[in-house]
C-alpha cells in the first residue's frame, strides 16, 4: 500500500501524530498544511490520493472551502473536526466528503475510514469512467439514417436523462453564417418514466397562445453563452427577468433550474442542447464534466447528421396527445406514479440495478422503500436468484445474529439443529435488510465485515463461509442523526451510502396522488369484485390537501377502506384515521394580529394557489393581483415565497 495523503490541521502536534500514525501503516504523507493556501500549494507540487481536512484552520478559509475544489479536482478527502454538530455536519455534507473522522479518534478508526475512502472515490471514479464509455456507445448509432431528427434527438435525450436529469429539454442550431433569429427549436417534455412530447414551434404556439412573430421577438431577446453554464432556481430566476424563450419555457412547464451545454462543430457553427428542471437544483458542476467528455462525440454525430438531414429544422410535427405515445414500459411494474421527483428515482434504479453495488434506500415509512428494492433485485442480473427479506426491526436482539448469519449444532443452548441463515439463502441473489437503523451495534460491525469481506461466519462455527449477495438496505430513520448520537457505526454508513436513494414523502409529490388513486381502486376492484370507477372531484381535492403523514401506505388503506363502503360507482367520501391537516391556520395562529408584510404574502400565497403558481401570463397571478410579473417576482422574493410553497396545495 503506498497511497499518498496531504494532512490538512492547523495542530501541529495532532497533525504530527497522525502523520506518524499513516507512516506506520505504511501510507506516504505528501505534507502538512495548516491553512487552505498551503494545502492548495501542495497539492499543486503533488497530487494526493486523499487529503485528511480538518474543518477550522488558520486563516479565514475553512475546510469546506478547500472540500469544494478537491471535489473539483477529483481528491478523495475525509473531514477531521472536533466539532461535528447538526448544522456543521449539514454543511460539510453537502460537499460529498468521502468520510467524516469525530477527534478524539483510534489509530483504527483513521485506517478504516481512509480504506473506506479510498474504495467509494475508486469506486465512484471508475463508475463515472464506466458511464461515460456506456454513454458514447449508446449515443453514436442515435444519430444514423435509421432515425428522423426528431428521433434520434429525442432518444438521446432518454439516454442523457439518467446522467443529466431534465423535465424538458430544447435543441438548437445556429448557423454561423446566417446567424438566424428565427425561433426553430425542438422541445421534449418528459411526460412519463421513457415518454416524451415533441414540442415543436406549432405546438409551443399552441400552448402559450403566441404568434410565430412574437416567438421570434423572444428568441431575439434570448441570450445565448458561449460556454455550458447550470442555473440554480434563484440565478436562473434573474435570467428570466428579462422575457426570452426561457421565460416562457420556465414559465409554462413550471421550470425551476436551467442548464445550456453548447456543442462546437467544426464550421465554426453552435449547436445547443438546453436542459430544464422542477427541480431547484437539479445542475452542477458534474454535469458539465460529464458533457465536456462528451462534447467530441456528439460534435461528430450531430455535425455528420446535419450536413445531410436538415438545412432548416422543421417548424411543424405531430404532437401526441398526453397519453398517446405509450411507450412506457412496464419495468417498473407495481410502482404507480409520475411525478418528477419519482421519474428521478427511477433514473437511479435503471442506473444501479444492472451494477452489484450496495444500495441504500431513504424514505419515511410507506413510502414504497420495500417496492423501490424488489424492483431493482428484478431489473438485476441476480433476478433469478432469491430476493431474501429481513426485517431487522421485527426481530429481538438476540435472534437477529443467528436469523442473518445461522448457526451450527449445539452453538447455544436451544440450538438442536444446524440453521442457515439469510445470507445464505439468499446465495447469488440479494438480501433486503429493511430498518437497517434498528440493527443492534454488535451486530453492525459483522455486517461491516460482511461488506468488507464478502464472507460470514455462523454462530459456533469454526471457519468464515464466503458468499455472494447483492444487500440493499432501507431506513426511515435519519442515520446522520443516528451516527452523530452513537447509534450507528459510521463506518458502515458509509459503506452502505455507496448508492443512496431517497424516496420522496407523498406530501412532497403529490402530482402522484391521481395516478396513485386510481392505481389502488383498480387494485381493490379486482381483489373484492367491485366496480368502482373513481373518486368525485371533491374527494380528489381533499386528497390533495391532506397531508400524507402515513404516505402511500396510508392512500392505500384509505382507497381500499373506501371501495368496501361506497355503494355508487363514485368514491364520493373518504375518512381519515389520522388527524387532518390542511393549509388552515391553526387557532392561535388566527388570533395573533398579523403584520402587512405577512399579510400581504398571505395574499399572494393564495393568489398563487389560485393561478397553479403560474405568475405570467393571461390569468397568471401578476394579472389578477394587476402589477407585473417582474413586481411580483421581486415580492416575492423579499417575503420568501418559494414555489414549492403553492405547487399542488
Ligand atoms: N408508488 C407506488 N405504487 C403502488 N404502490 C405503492 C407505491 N409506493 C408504495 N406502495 C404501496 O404502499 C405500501 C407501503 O409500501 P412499502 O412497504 O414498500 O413502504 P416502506 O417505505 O418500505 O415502508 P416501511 O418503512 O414502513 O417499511 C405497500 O403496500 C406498497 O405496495
Amino acid at each position: 500500500m503506498n497511497e499518498t495523503i496531504l494532512i490538512v490541521e492547523d495542530q501541529f502536534v495532532e497533525a504530527n501524530d497522525i502523520r506518524l500514525m499513516l507512516e506506520k501503516a505504511n501510507y506516504r504523507v505528501t505534507g502538512i498544511a495548516r491553512s487552505v493556501a498551503r494545502a492548495l500549494e501542495l497539492i499543486a507540487e503533488e497530487k494526493p490520493d486523499v487529503v485528511l481536512l480538518d474543518i477550522f484552520l488558520k486563516g479565514t478559509l475553512t475546510g469546506i472551502d478547500l472540500a469544494k475544489q478537491l471535489r473539483e479536482l477529483n481528491i478523495a478527502f475525509v473531514y477531521l473536526s472536533a466539532n461535528f454538530n447538526q448544522n456543521i455536519l449539514s454543511e460539510a455534507k453537502t460537499t460529498q466528503p468521502d468520510g467524516f473522522l469525530v477527534k478524539p479518534f483510534r489509530e483504527k478508526d483513521v485506517l478504516i475510514t481512509l480504506e473506506i475512502a479510498l474504495y467509494r472515490h475508486q469506486f465512484s471514479h471508475e463508475a463515472s469512467l464506466r458511464r461515460e464509455i456506456q454513454l458514447q456507445k449508446q449515443l453514436i448509432p442515435l444519430f444514423d439514417e435509421k432515425n428522423s431528427w426528431e428521433e434520434a434527438l429525442m432518444k438521446a435525450g432518454q439516454v442523457l436523462q439518467p446522467f443529466i436529469p431534465f423535465e424538458y429539454m430544447a435543441t438548437q442550431s445556429i448557423p454561423l453564417a446566417h446567424n438566424s433569429l428565427s425561433y426553430q427549436d425542438t422541445g421534449f417534455l418528459r411526460i412519463g418514466f421513457d415518454e416524451y412530447q415533441i414540442v415543436g414551434v406549432r405546438e409551443l404556439m399552441i400552448i402559450t397562445n403566441l404568434k410565430k412573430h412574437e416567438l421570434d421577438a423572444l428568441q431575439a431577446k434570448t441570450h445565448l453563452e458561449p460556454v455550458a453554464h447550470c442555473y440554480t432556481e434563484e440565478q436562473f430566476t434573474n435570467l428570466c427577468e428579462v422575457p426570452s424563450i426561457r421565460t416562457l419555457i420556465m414559465d409554462t412547464f413550471q421550470m425551476r433550474s436551467h442548464c445550456v451545454l453548447p456543442v462546437s462543430l467544426s464550421n465554426g457553427d453552435q449547436f445547443y442542447f438546453f436542459f430544464y428542471s422542477r427541480r431547484p437544483d437539479a445542475y452542477k458542476a458534474e454535469h458539465i464534466v460529464l458533457f465536456n467528455c462528451l462534447q467530441p462525440l456528439l460534435s461528430s454525430v450531430i455535425e455528420s447528421r446535419l450536413k445531410t438531414e436538415i438545412k432548416v429544422l422543421p417548424e411543424s410535427v405531430h404532437t401526441p396527445l398526453p397519453g398517446e405515445t405509450q411507450t412506457d414500459t412496464d419495468i417498473f411494474e407495481g410502482i404507480a406514479g409520475r411525478s418528477h421527483l419519482l421519474l428521478k428515482v427511477f433514473d437511479h434504479i435503471t442506473l444501479v440495478a444492472p451494477a452489484d453495488t450496495s444500495v441504500l434506500i431513504l424514505g419515511e415509512s410507506g413510502t414504497g422503500k420495500e417496492r423501490i428494492a424488489d424492483c431493482i433485485h428484478t431489473l438485476s442480473p441476480r433476478k433469478d436468484k432469491p430476493l431474501v427479506k429481513v426485517n431487522c426491526a421485527a426481530l429481538p436482539a438476540t435472534l437477529i445474529e443467528s436469523e442473518l448469519f445461522g448457526h451450527e449444532k449445539g452453538a447455544f443452548t436451544g440450538a438442536i439443529e444446524k440453521r442457515i441463515g439469510k445470507f445464505e439463502q439468499a446465495s447469488g441473489g440479494t438480501i433486503f435488510l429493511d430498518e437497517i437503523g434498528e440493527m443492534p451495534l454488535e451486530l453492525q460491525v459483522k455486517l461491516l465485515r460482511v461488506l468488507q469481506e464478502k464472507e460470514i461466519e455462523r454462530i459456533g462455527g469454526r471457519s468464515p463461509i464466503k458468499i455472494n449477495v447483492r444487500i440493499i438496505a432501507a431506513t426511515n430513520r435519519n442515520l446522520e442523526k443516528e451516527v452523530a448520537q452513537g447509534r450507528f457505526r459510521l463506518d458502515l454508513y458509509y459503506r452502505l451510502h455507496v448508492f443512496p436513494i431517497i424516496l420522496p414523502p407523498l406530501r412532497e409529490r403529490k402530482e402522484d396522488i391521481p395516478v396513485l388513486t386510481t392505481y389502488f381502486i383498480k387494485h381493490y376492484n379486482r381483489k373484492t369484485g367491485r366496480k368502482i370507477s373513481g373518486v368525485t372531484d371533491k374527494v380528489l381535492a381533499t386528497l390533495m390537501t391532506y397531508h400524507w403523514p402515513g404516505n402511500v401506505r396510508e392512500l392505500e388503506h384509505l382507497i381500499e377502506r373506501s371501495v368496501l363502503l361506497t355503494k355508487g360507482p363514485l368514491i364520493e367520501e373518504v375518512e381519515f384515521h389520522s388527524p387532518q391537516q390542511t393549509e388552515k391556520a391553526l387557532p392561535n395562529e388566527e388570533l395573533r394580529i398579523k403584520t402587512i408584510d405577512e399579510n400581504e404574502r398571505d395574499h399572494i400565497i393564495t393568489v398563487l394557489k389560485k393561478c397553479n403558481g403560474r405568475i405570467w401570463g393571461s390569468g397568471g397571478a401578476a394579472e389578477l393581483l394587476n402589477i407585473p410579473p417582474t413586481t411580483l417576482q421581486s415580492k416575492m422574493k423579499k417575503l420568501s415565497i418559494k414555489k414549492e410553497y403553492v405547487d399542488y396545495k
